[in-house]
């Protein structure tokens, strides 16, 4: 019997081959959703063909948001790394010198950093980066082995760093600017054979199921990608016979496959293009001018400001700030939320995850709010660098806790947190939120 991975390398060769036009349209519809289904076999945990699961390296929960190094043996992200976090991953000129995943943290301060404008246009980091060290983002950078071609299906230890890269918030494909530029697209298709979607807003596309009625199919503009026969071809490989499809804009069929197989991760991805010191002005220039990419020098140091800072852009967290009562707003150590995870009750759950019960309401300074301050619900949506006092339902009995917990939040001292001189160079090993608890309810003997 012919393995998955020869199931999926027959359909890929089928694909090749097929001419693609109207008449061929629902075939390869058909061929795609073949093609998902046996590379979910083959990645699912408890899949007989696939030979263990999809599991990521092991890595702390902690830091605001974690971002992956993903890219080719020997491109240099290793050194991006130890230049980026200051944490030792060792770097070599031979291939697969990272065997695992080593994690590192950036801290950013999310504000801008001025650009130092050098004679080739581009930006010089200081060699110390202590100009970074303001600020309070703590961002989990991972650094993953190199993969190589057929990663996703099982070769080396690709499948072991997708996994991981799946967990992140953003993943940095580095390339190496002397390397061919067909790179790139191999390594999108290792990430996207797993579910990864990059830079892509998830389909707009309503699919419903239903028991009878055969399969309806409408669209409000005009599609060039898919027909009608096609969505039957797919719909009839899921063994759906009955469902509602309708579309908003020209979907293609790899999108219908994506929402009705679920379980894809949608994720901004920025292309680090490496070693930049190695090309021509010109070939920069071209380079400096493509979609996502950040050309920098890693050896050198070149551009990795410009780079922070897009990762920043790309993570797309907003910072808001606490406010004791009676006090000003602590805006040395904002809680980072991800733009799309940014209620009061997710500002809660970041600090404890119990918070969020005794919740009474909160007061917000800033652009999300009217008033100011303004008395708010836990569904409320704050703003980048709002302002927050949380006030608890007035159930204790413990007159020092009652004070406590009324006057809203007040945030870890430097006795909680590594001296700011000494936070890049090292690996969290604390989770934030517990150290944040435990100095906002340590001392006062809360549970
Ligand atoms: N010229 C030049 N060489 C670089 C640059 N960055 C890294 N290198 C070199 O590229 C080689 C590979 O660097 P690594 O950081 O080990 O690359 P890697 O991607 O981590 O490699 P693996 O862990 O083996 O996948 C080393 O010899 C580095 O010194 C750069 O910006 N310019
Ligand atoms: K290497
Ligand atoms: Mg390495």
């Amino acid at each position: 019997m012919a393995t998955v991975m020869q199931k999926i390398k027959d359909i890929e060769d089928e694909m090749a081959r097929t001419q693609k036009n109207k008449a061929t349209a629902h075939h390869l519809g058909l061929l795609k959703a073949k093609l998902a289904k046996l590379r979910r076999e083959l990645l699912a945990p408890t899949s007989k063909g696939g030979g263990g699961a999809g599991e990521g390296f092991d890595v702390t929960k902690s830091g605001d948001a974690r971002v992956g190094l993903v890219g080719f043996p020997s491109v240099g992200k290793s050194t991006l790394l130890n230049k980026l976090t200051g944490t030792f991953s060792e770097v070599a000129s031979y291939e697969f010198t990272t065997l695992t995943c080593i994690p590192g943290v950036i801290v950013y301060r999310g504000a801008k950093i001025q650009p130092i404008a050098t004679s080739s246009g581009y930006v010089l980091i200081s060699s110390t980066l202590d100009q970074l060290l303001v600020c309070s983002s703590q961002i989990l950078l991972l650094d993953l082995p190199g993969i190589i071609e057929g990663a996703k299906d099982g070769k080396g230890r690709g499948r072991q760093v997708i996994s991981t890269a799946r967990t992140c918030n953003c993943i940095l494909i580095v390339l190496d600017a002397i390397k061919p530029i067909t790179h790139k697209r191999l390594i999108e298709k290792e990430l996207e054979g797993f579910g990864i979607r990059l830079n892509k807003e998830p389909p707009n596309l309503t699919f419903r199921k239903k028991d009878k009625g055969g399969i309806n199919f409408t669209s409000t503009v005009t599609n060039t990608q898919l027909d009608l026969e096609t969505v039957k071809a797919i719909c009839s490989e899921y063994r759906i016979h009955n469902a509602d499809i309708s579309l908003r804009y020209d979907a293609t069929a790899d999108d219908l496959i994506d929402v009705i197989e679920g379980s894809r991760v949608y994720m901004p991805c920025i292309y680090a293009v490496n070693k930049i010191d190695q090309i021509t002005l010109e070939e920069l220039e071209i380079l400096d001018k493509l979609p996502h990419y950040c050309p920098v020098s890693a050896h050198l140091e070149w551009n990795l400001d410009g780079l922070l800072e897009k990762i920043w852009e790309y993570l797309d967290l907003v910072r808001i700030y606490t406010k004791p009562k009676g006090l000003n707003p602590d805006y040395e150590d904002p809680v980072i939320l991800s733009s799309k995870r940014r209620t009061v009750e997710d500002f809660c759950n970041r600090i404890h995850k119990d918070m969020v019960k005794q919740f009474k309401y909160a007061l917000v300074w800033g652009s999300s709010v009217k008033h100011k301050p303004q008395r708010v619900g836990k569904e409320h949506e704050l703003e980048d660098e709002d302002v927050v006092q949380i006030i608890k339902k007035d159930f204790c009995t413990n007159i020092q806790d009652k004070e406590h917990f009324g006057l809203g939040i007040s945030r870890f001292s430097s006795t909680h947190w590594p001296a700011k001189s000494k936070c890049w160079q090292q690996h969290i090993t604390t989770d934030i939120a517990a150290s944040r608890y435990s100095s906002v309810y340590g001392t006062h003997g809360g549970t």
